[in-house]
């Protein structure tokens, strides 16, 4: 029984995947104390929260059950990422069922701020009658700068052009091309500053990000604009912000983000010309069903089959190109596997190399996947897919990746190789269309050996009598070999062999093939067979 809890209010049909599972336990435990969220993190297996839970490295040390954290919402700056990846915890977000939610309540904000609908609200039910207090300002002709033409942006900027509006958008991924498919103009921060009558932020609060819109740039700003903060408090300096409205230089602003939620700065929450709500972007009963569903179908898919999707602390990988690499996801793992189990020495380099159809695929993955299996053999178990690179690196460890479209006879083909600075390993897997997953070459003998649990890996002189020796041995401990792969450089020279057996062999077993002669070493390996990663 895998346990959930919730931590902040999330819509309870949305949770469905979950509350209907038979698998899952949901515990909405809404507003717990930090310290109190620290003491019981233990029990579960996956945390969704919104933005209000605040989960920090205490609580996610303590997490030792811990596997998945979800942000039912799209930012993820309330979450240790940093932890959490150290931690082996997959971090997921809903990226895109807020999107239309805050894009509205962005334009519902800018039209507010225009007309100043909150101050006039307010007034007529204090029982005054301000005609004049309140005119405002058209939304028609007037330039809307867009920082930010992520989801969110992208669609504040193509319903503003409803209102005949002139869009300038910034962000680094922003293209002349897609700028023009948008029907908007590409622009910098500063053309921003210098031409916008309205200016709309949209983007993450990241380093960069931070006070990006400050005292400086508002210097920079046509005299009268109008600023909307539905993304993230911090990234316009709040209180750069209020001075430059009580001096004029800002007419109004529209804000809905905090630098601390709830808000502390009495000049921003309580100025008559800046309009705040409280961090309601995401507040539409659509946008917390579609935030819920989201990430209760993608807990039961990660705990239930490996299958990730929205995670921020892994690679993205597409759908497609997982396809293309799901025939080498586990292959690679047991390659890597029964590499460490021969050298059986700690590497010191890794190096992997993808050959032909691989050459143009997202092998991120599968780079993972083989790193993981190489330190698991020396390390804790606790290391996966998501904290792996954390792992080498806390190690002094580095590894490097080589692409070439050759094919080296096979569609595609990946060779592994580590070394301890005097000595080294190798071994290649390829999958062949309708035979499935063959390890095909290790220490460079030629072999084609379809991987099983249980392998003897035997180091020897090519000479008669060999296997029939290795056999016999093998005979009196009652183990049964299954298959037998023979690879050699030369006749009469060296040569491995590696036979699949039912049962693991005894140390005394692997003694007595020792001390047969000719034969220089002998390795038993057991490696996973069970479909990793889906
Ligand atoms: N108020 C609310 O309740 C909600 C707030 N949000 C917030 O809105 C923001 C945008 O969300 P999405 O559009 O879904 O994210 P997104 O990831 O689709 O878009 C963010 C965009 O910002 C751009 N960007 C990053 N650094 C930049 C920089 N220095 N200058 C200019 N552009 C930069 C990125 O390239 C990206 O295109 C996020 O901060 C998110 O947390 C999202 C939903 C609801
Ligand atoms: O969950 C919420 O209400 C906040 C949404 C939000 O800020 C986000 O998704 O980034």
């Amino acid at each position: 029984m895998y346990k959930v809890i919730v931590t902040d209010p999330i819509s309870a049909s949305g949770l469905k995947a979950l509350t209907e599972h038979d698998a899952f336990q949901v515990e909405q435990r809404v507003g717990l104390e930090p310290e109190v969220l620290a003491e019981v993190i233990c029990d579960y297996d996956a945390l969704i929260v919104r933005s209000q839970t605040q989960v920090t490295r205490d609580i996610i040390q303590a997490a030792d059950r811990l596997k998945v954290i979800a942000r039912a919402g799209v930012g993820v700056d309330n979450i240790d990422i940093d932890a959490a990846t150290e931690k082996g915890i997959i971090v997921i977000n809903a990226p895109a069922g807020n999107t239309i939610a805050a894009t509205e309540h962005t334009l519902a904000m800018m039209l507010a701020l225009a007309r100043n609908i909150p101050q006039a609200y307010g007034s007529l039910t204090s029982g005054k009658w301000e005609r004049k207090l309140f005119k405002g300002v058209e939304l028609y002709q007037k330039t809307l700068g867009v920082v930010g033409m992520g989801r969110i942006g992208t669609e504040v900027a193509k319903r503003a052009k409803g209102f005949q509006m002139n869009i300038l958008g910034y962000d680094p991924f922003l293209t002349e091309d897609r700028a023009k498919k948008l029907g908007i103009i590409k622009a910098s921060l500063d053309e921003i500053a210098a031409q916008a009558d309205f200016i709309t932020v949209h983007t993450p609060l990241t380093p960069e990000t931070r006070g990006l819109i400050n005292a400086e740039y508002f210097e920079k700003t046509k005299k009268g604009v109008r600023f909307i903060n539905c993304a993230r408090g911090g990234i316009i300096d709040e209180q750069a912000l209020v001075d430059a409205v009580n001096s004029g230089q800002v007419a109004g602003a529209a804000i809905d983000v905090f630098e601390h939620e709830p808000p502390e700065n009495p000049g921003l929450t309580q100025n008559p010309k800046i309009i705040v709500t409280p961090h309601l972007g995401a507040s539409t009963t659509e946008a917390q069903e579609k935030v819920a569903e989201s990430v209760s179908e993608e807990i039961r898919d990660i705990l239930t089959s490996g299958s990730v999707q929205h995670a921020i602390n892994l690679p993205h990988i597409s759908a497609t190109v997982k396809q293309k690499i799901k025939p080498y996801l586990t292959l690679s793992e047991q390659m890597a596997e029964l590499l460490m189990q021969i050298f059986k020495k700690a590497p010191k380099t890794i190096k992997i190399n993808y050959y032909g159809e691989l050459f143009l695929e997202d092998t991120g993955l599968l780079t993972r996947q083989m790193i993981k299996a190489l330190l698991s053999y020396y390390l804790d178990s606790s290391i996966n897919i998501v904290n792996v690179m954390q792992v080498l690196k806390a190690h002094g460890l580095s590894y490097s990746v080589q692409k070439n479209a050759a094919h080296k006879g096979f569609t595609n083909f990946i060779e592994l190789e580590i070394g301890n600075g005097e000595d080294k390993a190798t071994i290649a897997c390829t999958n062949l269309s309708g035979f499935g997953g063959r390890i095909v070459s290790v220490n460079g003998y030629r072999l084609d050996m379809e991987p099983e649990r249980y392998l003897l890996y035997i180091d020897h002189m090519d000479v008669p009598g060999m296997i029939g020796n290795v056999g016999s041995v093998l005979g009196k401990g009652k183990i049964n070999i299954g298959s037998m792969y023979v690879g050699r450089e030369t006749i009469g020279g060296k040569a491995v062999m590696v036979l699949t057996v039912d049962k693991p062999v005894p140390e005394a077993i692997r003694s007595d093939i020792l001390r047969i002669n000719d034969l220089n070493d002998v390795q038993f390996a057991e490696i996973n067979i069970e479909e990793s990663v889906d």
